[in-house]
């Protein structure tokens, strides 16, 4: 699946670009496979480190509108997770201007969770569930100034619900001039998130918030025993705003929120989480938003209806907003 939004470069000029933010040579580069929205390459230098190399997509790649410059929040998240005791690579550079925006981070040993899970004994994977939740708690306990997403001052707030129906608004304007594919026309939609919208009244600290933590962007280290989260990657989707929005994205077709395993981790690291008839008001809120997301990133990234889980999409979203 080759999306429109990864960049085509050369090898070499990956390497050249490589060379001129760390001043090692490339004795070996190839590009990942992984990946729907950015060109990625592992290279390893001269001094034997290995890296890996994200490029933003090209100047006129056609984007939603939160995704333009998204590689600035990605660039933003790793010094804000540093302190937070959660694996991630280390980003040794970041060029967010000029032809080719890129990040250079160390590369992780490990394989993503969905590649590993068939190797882990079922208590593993309740352990690492439970230190996953640990990991999101400590995320979660990054506080913001402003609601909204960091690298669009567009889509920022003082309050949440505030910079929540900015970007439900700009998906919406999106899959307009896409002519995406909805279950419902956008109005209907926008008027059935506003009848929900005064439940986000309750968020007034803004969280760091991942929003891409499915399984495929934790990579586990099966090299030991017991295996352990080597990495959480892909930080480029946060936001600033609700806890209690990363659990729709850690289990994108189920109920994050009632895994004990991972509810057991996050509590006791001090995430609090209470199924209030608001929370399920936000939750489903933060599920429309995300289907939305999958269902109207499709023709822009030139992706076509059987390669997607797009009629499953379209089925949750019709469920949550009827
Ligand atoms: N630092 C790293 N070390 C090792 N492997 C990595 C690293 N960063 C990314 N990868 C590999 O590349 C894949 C794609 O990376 P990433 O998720 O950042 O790209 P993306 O295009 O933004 O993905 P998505 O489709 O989730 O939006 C990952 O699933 C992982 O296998």
């Amino acid at each position: 699946m080759d999306a429109h939004t990864k960049r085509r470069l050369p090898e070499a000029e990956v390497n050249g670009l490589v060379h001129r933010a760390l001043g090692r040579r490339a004795v070996a580069a190839r590009e990942l496979g992984a990946g729907t929205f950015a060109a990625l390459w592992r290279v390893r230098l001269d001094d034997g480190r290995e890296v890996v190399v994200k490029l933003s997509p090209p100047a006129d790649a056609t984007l939603l509108a939160y995704e333009r410059d998204i590689i600035r929040t990605e660039a933003m998240f790793y010094p804000l997770a540093e302190g937070t005791g959660v694996p991630q690579p280390r980003l040794l550079h970041a060029c967010l201007d000029g032809p080719v925006p890129h990040l250079i981070m160390t590369a992780v040993e490990g394989i993503p969770w969905p590649e590993a899970a068939e190797r882990l004994a079922e208590e593993e994977s309740r352990q690492l569930r439970a230190t996953l939740g640990q990991y999101v708690a400590a995320l979660h306990r990054v506080k913001g100034t402003e609601f909204g997403y960091p690298h669009l001052p567009g889509m920022r707030a003082a309050t949440w619900k505030e910079a929540f129906l900015t970007m439900v608004d700009g998906l919406l304007a999106d899959a307009v001039r896409f002519d995406a594919d909805l279950p419902w026309p956008a109005g209907e939609i926008a008027r059935a998130v506003r009848a929900g919208a005064g439940a986000l009244d309750e968020v007034t600290e803004p969280a760091l918030v991942h929003f891409d933590l499915w399984p495929g962007n934790i990579l586990l280290d099966l090299g030991r025993r017991p295996p352990r989260i080597a990495a959480l990657i892909d930080h480029e989707r946060a936001f600033w705003g609700d806890p209690l929005a990363d659990f729709v994205s850690l289990d994108v077709y189920g109920r994050a929120e009632h895994d004990p395993d991972l509810l057991r981790g996050y509590r006791q690291a001090g995430g609090r989480l209470e199924l209030t008839e608001g929370a399920l008001t936000r939750l489903a809120l933060y599920r429309t938003y995300l289907y939305l997301i999958m269902i109207i990133e499709e023709k822009p990234r030139g992706f076509d209806d059987a390669d997607r889980h797009d009629r499953v999409v379209k089925g949750l979203l019709e469920q949550l907003i009827r």
